[in-house]
Formats: C-alpha cells, sequence, structure tokens
C-alpha cells in the first residue's frame, strides 16, 4: 500500500510516502511560496509515484465541510494567492484517488491516535505552539470538524499579572495566538524564543497562557491526552511550568489520576516527533483509502 501525505504548513511544505504502518518511506520539503508554484511542485512529486490514497494536513482556516461548494479550499487567509484557493480540486484534476483532508493540528492528533502517544485512546488535543497556535481535537474516535473547524489558537485568555505586552494577533490583539505563538514572544521581548536563556522570565508567562488554554480545554473536551509540539515547545522547560500551572489552575477539581499522579505522562510531546504532521497526514490519507473499500 502506497499512501501520499501532505504536511501543508503556511512555511512549508512536507510531502511524503508511507504504508499502513505508519512508516514513510521517502519525503521532500519546500518553502511555501504562491500556490500554483507550491502546488506544481507538490504534483510532480507525487506524478510518477503511483499513490493509492493522498492525505493532506493543511494550514486553514480551511473548508472541510462535506457537500459544501468550497469543501477543499483554502478560504480566509492572509496569505497571498491562497484565499479562497482550490487546494484539494487542484490535486484531484491530477490525481484520481481517495482523499483525507483536515486542518494540520486535525491531522497530527489523528496521526497521534493513530500510532503516537494517544495510540489505543479514544480522545486527545494535539497543540501546535510555533508561527500560529492551533489545536486539534479528537473526541470519542473522531476528529472534531462542526460548524468550521476548531480554532482553539484565537481563544481569549485572562492577562498575566506582571504583562502588559499588547498581542499581535490581526484578528483579535491579545487572543492565545497573539499572546503566546512564537512571533508574540519575539515581539514582546525582541529576542527570538531560542535565544532566550532557559530561566528567563518569558518561559513563565508563556506557561502561565498555554496552562491556561490547556485547563480550559480539559474541563471543556476532557481529553485522555494533551499532546504539545511546534517550534515553541523544543524549550522543554516549558513542559514542567505548564504542568505545574495545569494542576494549580485544575485545584484538584478533575479527579482523575492521570492528571493528580501521573501528569508527566498525561501532558507530552509527540510520539511521532518531528514526523507527527506528516504521519497525520498519511493517517488521514489511509482512512479514506479504507472508507472507499
Ligand atoms: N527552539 C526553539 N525555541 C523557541 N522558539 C522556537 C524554536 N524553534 C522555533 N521557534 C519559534 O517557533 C516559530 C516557528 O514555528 P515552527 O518551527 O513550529 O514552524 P511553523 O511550521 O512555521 O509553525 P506553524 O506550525 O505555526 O505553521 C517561530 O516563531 C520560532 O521563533
Ligand atoms: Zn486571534
Amino acid at each position: 500500500m502506497r499512501i501520499g501525505a501532505i504536511e501543508a504548513g503556511g512555511t512549508k511544505f512536507v510531502c511524503g510516502i508511507g504504508n499502513e504502518r505508519g512508516e514513510i518511506r521517502d519525503s521532500i520539503s519546500f518553502a511555501t511560496e504562491h500556490p500554483e508554484i507550491t502546488l506544481d511542485k507538490v504534483i510532480s512529486y507525487f506524478k510518477d509515484k503511483q499513490v493509492d490514497a493522498i492525505g493532506i494536513g493543511s494550514f486553514g482556516p480551511i473548508d472541510i465541510r462535506h457537500g459544501s461548494p468550497t469543501y477543499g479550499y483554502v478560504t480566509t487567509t492572509p496569505k497571498p494567492g491562497w484565499e479562497n484557493y482550490d487546494f484539494l480540486g487542484t490535486l484531484r484534476r491530477e490525481f484520481d484517488v481517495p482523499y483525507g483532508w483536515d486542518t494540520d493540528v486535525n491531522a497530527a492528533a489523528f496521526g497521534e491516535a493513530t500510532w503516537g502517544a494517544a495510540k489505543g485512546l479514544s480522545s486527545c488535543l494535539y497543540y501546535t505552539i510555533g508561527t500560529g497556535i492551533g489545536i486539534g481535537v479528537y473526541s470519542e474516535g473522531k476528529l472534531v470538524h462542526g460548524l468550521v473547524h476548531p480554532e482553539g489558537g484565537h481563544v481569549l485568555p485572562r492577562r498575566h499579572p506582571n504583562d502588559d505586552f499588547a498581542g499581535i494577533c490581526p484578528y483579535h490583539g491579545d487572543c492565545l495566538e497573539g499572546m503566546a505563538a512564537g512571533p508574540a514572544i519575539e515581539a514582546r521581548w525582541t529576542l527570538k524564543g531560542h535565544e532566550l536563556p532557559v530561566d528567563h522570565p518569558a518561559w513563565e508567562i508563556e506557561a502561565f497562557y498555554l496552562a491556561q488554554s490547556i485547563t480550559g480545554a480539559i474541563l471543556l473536551n476532557s481529553p485522555e491526552k494533551v499532546i504539545l509540539g511546534g517550534g515553541v515547545m523544543q524549550q522543554s522547560q516549558l513542559f514542567p511550568l505548564i504542568r505545574d500551572a495545569v494542576k494549580e489552575n485544575l485545584n484538584g477539581y478533575v479527579s482523575a489520576s492521570e492528571i493528580l499522579d501521573h501528569i508527566d505522562e498525561y501532558i507530552v510531546p509527540p510520539g511521532l516527533g518531528q514526523q507527527a504532521g506528516l504521519c497525520g497526514a498519511l493517517a488521514l490519507g489511509l482512512a479514506a483509502l479504507r472508507t472507499t473499500k
């Protein structure tokens, strides 16, 4: 079985080929440019690969509502050329195979539930904290879509008492993404995340915002695992800060031993490491193939 996988990020695209065991056999990566240029590269990569299906985890917002006239489109992005772009349709015209199509973070959540840190569980949340913040929601064995799709990165947080940063989300200013994504860290401290020392006060503030979101998400969704990925989470000192803050926020109210006694195994990095996004797309492609058989 040869499944094509596309991790379509706002900064870079990764395309690969994998199998039903979640093993990636080959992959390439290139910068995200204007959609025509980018999709040309995707198409030429898959041209001679004879894939049985293709899974796509895409940056968004995207249309994932079956039956919608713009199903498969990237919708309201400010990224030049990508607004209202028919991503899926462009590929369908080239390759007549089943397609899995979802957000990058839903894909990663699905990959983690299939082969990674949430394997065997019927629910998890997948956070990416990178250029933006996105939250994939997997619940009762299914990815959550709903009205559009979850956009958990734009929830409005309570402000840290020592933080007067205005926030940089173009839509909301001080939403979670505007306060805690990589570019917000850089704007607040005038240094990039990887340039800040591990004991800098930035990390306690960063953990405060992320823990607040995770606390809310635990209360709202009751996930069996919370997975934190993306460039900012390379700062591994964030994990204990976040775990402690989540426990403090919950204050014993959620009486699950996973949180009270084993939080180190409850809030974790991706089990699939850097391949969470691509394996997630692979899992979507595989699921699409199985539903058409
Ligand atoms: N080691 C690091 N420590 C702290 N911040 C980092 C680190 N590596 C990357 N970042 C920050 O993460 C952001 C880039 O995110 P990431 O590496 O996840 O790429 P991305 O795919 O562009 O992000 P997204 O998933 O939002 O599209 C930048 O703002 C960068 O400063
Ligand atoms: Zn926002």
